[in-house]
């Protein structure tokens, strides 16, 4: 279970800190609702370990994350950056996230070429992210994701700008993830992504 317990933050200056507090099982997915500057984007870059609460507590299976780099937390996020290297193709950069020294085996490597058939874009494995439209960059970054296998997914944003046919199969993707377990924390402002993937909401 992912345990979110009066983390409290604010930026310098801000009047009125935010005190989130959830919590999510493993197969489930909680949406992060509310307005533009609500705070949806600090609370994951609170939970991905990038920024630093003033206090309170980040649980994971009963163990305080809090204190954790980003890169020692069960988590791998998807943000509105996308943050693909540019230099390397999809296929390198979505085996970094299986393997930073890119050491792949021959099944992870199949696993990659599976996985991008599966968000259509199965001819684009030695493409370079610069030639990829905006929607097609997002699909790479979340296959990224999925393909990380981390047991909780944080996803800001991820289907936002694409087209309804995209949206279709990366909305059955993820509902893909969670039968096998994976806790999606999934900030949107669409309702009909927050109706069909998510089984809790936060409202901030
Ligand atoms: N680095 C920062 N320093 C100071 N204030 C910030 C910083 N980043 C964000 N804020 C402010 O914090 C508030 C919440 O921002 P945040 O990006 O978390 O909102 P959001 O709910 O994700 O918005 P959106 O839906 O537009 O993406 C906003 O008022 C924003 O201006």
């Amino acid at each position: 279970m992912l345990e979110v317990k009066n983390l409290v933050f604010a930026y310098p200056g801000q009047e009125t800190p935010w005190n989130f507090n959830f919590t999510v099982e493993p197969g489930q997915c909680i949406a992060i609702h509310g307005a533009s500057g609500s705070g949806k984007s600090t609370l994951m870059n609170l939970l991905a370990g990038f920024l630093e609460p003033q206090s309170g507590d980040i649980l994971w299976q009963d163990k305080s994350i809090r204190h954790l780099p980003p890169w020692e937390r069960p988590m791998t996020s998807v943000f509105q950056e996308h943050n693909l290297f540019e230099h390397l193709s999809v296929e390198a950069n979505i085996g970094l996230g299986i393997h930073p020294g890119l050491k792949l085996s021959p099944a992870d490597q199949q696993a990659i070429e599976r996985g991008l058939q599966s968000v259509g874009l199965g001819n684009f494995g030695k493409r370079l992210p610069g030639d990829l439209s905006g929607g097609q960059r997002q699909r790479v970054a979340l296959l990224r994701a999925i393909l990380r296998q981390q047991p909780v997914m944080l996803l800001d944003e991820p289907l936002t700008g694409l087209d309804s046919e995209a949206r279709d199969l990366l909305r059955q993707l993820l509902l893909e993830q969670k039968t096998q377990g994976a806790l999606i924390v999934l900030a949107s402002h669409d309702e009909e992504d927050r109706r069909i993937l998510a089984d809790s909401v936060c409202s901030l």
